[in-house]
């Protein structure tokens, strides 16, 4: 503990020597003195792992908790990582925003290695910032974000819409018996998903279309949990299984999409490299790139696509808490049912266009995403620097307290209320600054409008054709936190509607 203590004031010192030798006025000089963040004692090792131990579950919490007794902004040693905790909507953003290019890196857990083939570099979400991140975030962006790209639109609507009779016949064919929901959730998002990013889609009976998307349910589930060796490395011969398992679960996707897609389709630009017609088409043009710095490797395109169609199970889990959330509030699901009926009717099917003209429906996913309150990615700084006036040293973790920004009675009327209207004003849809569940600034989430485009047309789709209900005595459970549930985590009973 001396020695992190001793080791931080002669970074802080440093860093003050670096602000004044530089500084020529008086703001500068009083800007150059930064005091360390208060925050509990670490122990040997451990650092302060005990003082979250009971928030288990929702570390968040604890993040909160913590921030009662030391205030908004504290320091926490994550065994021998040092890290600050952000709890204010002024300092959460000064990291994403004003000070952006200094917290843009992302921690070094073991785990966010093994995801992907032993280096967390080929990953999109969890690598660091670089030049060669800033070209395939670009890309990527350019498919799921849809700005300017009316024709990347069109395909994902066509897309998604084409599904929905997959999803319904399926359900139609067990009709008023429990349906494991999420997993044909799962098969329908991810089909929707490689549809529009790569072309192909799967039937949901073929064995091998079935495991790869249960394997990706089951990384996503990982990823949204903590385990011990993330701050803790030492302790990893001691999960060896566990680690054996993620590795033979990321392989078999890795080869599944290379057997099912990437050989027909590097055969496919082969022939003809102008042939561009979807995400990995694109993704492929860069391996053929003319200028060297431009050219990908092939494994780099195999990640992108597995990170990008992994974000699918997103999609259903959010889908079965919409779906949870609504059958636990009737007047909820009234007032939906009644926009549904009145804006889109009952001889059509729901297009993405009506989402537009549908803010209840948007308000209810506002609600689902804020009672979620999946945390921020933890973002690292990348150089010495402030937060808040308080002196934060490179290298440190930062948890942006996204479950504090969502729950707190400081910023809500009654946070633990299912109430989508408090994002209606007359009418309107209207969400307040702080509310952020897809992050923002440089790192922030790029699978946003495919979240809500997607929840949208299932979820209209669903309530428009069928009455659902829960099992006899089952209730929800929609842990906060974290997106992730079970795989099997509640099962629904569809009848059509009279
Ligand atoms: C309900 C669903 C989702 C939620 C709540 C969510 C939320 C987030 C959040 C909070 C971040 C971290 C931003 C930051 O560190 O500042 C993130 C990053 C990211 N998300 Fe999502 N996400 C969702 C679904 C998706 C989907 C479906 C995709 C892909 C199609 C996706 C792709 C990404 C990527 C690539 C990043 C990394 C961005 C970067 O590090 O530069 N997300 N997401």
């Amino acid at each position: 503990v001396q020695e992190t203590v001793r080791r931080r004031r002669k970074l802080k010192q440093q860093f003050v020597q670096q602000s004044t030798s530089t500084s020529t006025s008086s703001d500068d000089l009083e800007i150059a003195k930064p005091k360390l963040p208060p925050g509990p004692t670490p122990l040997p090792f451990i650092g302060n792992l005990l003082n979250l131990s009971k928030y288990e579950k929702n570390p968040y919490d604890g993040f909160s908790q913590l921030g009662k007794k030391f205030g908004p902004v504290y320091s926490l040693m994550m065994g021998s990582t040092p890290a600050v905790v952000i709890n204010t909507w002024d300092t959460i953003k000064e990291v994403l925003i004003t000070k952006g290019n200094m917290f843009d890196s992302r921690p070094d857990i073991p785990r966010f290695g093994l995801y992907f083939g032993g280096d967390r570099q080929h990953s999109l979400a969890l690598c660091d910032w670089s030049e060669h991140q800033k070209r395939r975030m670009t890309l990527a962006r350019s498919f799921l974000m849809f700005k300017g790209h009316e024709e990347c639109f069109q395909a994902f609507k066509e897309n998604v819409q084409s599904e929905m009779p997959t999803l319904t016949a399926e359900i139609d064919s067990k009709l008023n018996h429990p349906i494991k929901t999420k997993k044909l959730l799962s098969y329908c998002a991810m089909n929707i998903f490689s549809g529009y990013m790569c072309s192909k889609k799967f039937q949901y009976s073929e064995e091998n279309f079935k495991d790869v998307v249960k394997n990706f349910d089951f990384i996503f589930s990982d990823i949204n949990n903590g385990h011990p060796t993330d701050f803790l490395p030492g302790l990893q011969p001691f999960f060896s299984s566990y680690f054996n398992k993620i590795k033979a679960k990321t392989q078999g996707i890795r080869k599944f999409f290379l057997d099912n897609i990437c050989k027909e389709k590097l055969e496919k630009l082969r022939n003809d490299p102008s042939n561009i017609t979807d995400l990995v088409d694109a993704c492929f043009a860069n391996l053929v790139a003319e200028n060297k710095s431009d050219k990908w490797d092939f494994e780099t395109i195999l990640y992108i696509l597995e990170d990008l169609l992994g974000g699918s199970a997103a999609i259903s889990n959010i889908v079965m808490r919409f779906l949870g959330y609504i059958l636990q509030n009737p007047e909820a699901l009234a007032t939906l049912r009644e926009e549904i009926d009145s804006k889109i009717g009952r001889d059509r099917a729901p297009t993405l266009e009506d989402r537009h003209n549908m803010p209840y429906s948007q308000a209810v996913l506002y609600e689902v995403l804020r009672l979620t309150s999946s945390p921020i990615v933890p973002h690292v700084a990348t150089e010495n620097a402030t937060i808040g006036g308080y002196y934060v040293e490179k290298g440190s973790l930062i948890f942006l307290n996204n479950y504090e920004m969502n729950l707190s009675a400081d910023l809500w009327q009654e946070p633990l209320k299912f109430n989508p209207n408090r994002f209606l004003v007359e009418g309107n849809l209207k969400k307040p600054a702080h509310f952020i569940p897809f992050s923002t600034g440089k790192r922030a989430c790029i699978g946003s409008k495919v979240v809500a485009n997607t929840t949208f047309v299932v979820i209209t789709t669903l309530l428009q054709r069928y009455d659902i209900s829960l099992p006899e005595g089952v209730t929800p459970e929609l842990p906060r936190g974290k997106i992730s549930l079970d795989w099997n985590p509640y099962e629904l009973i569809f009848s059509l509607r009279e």
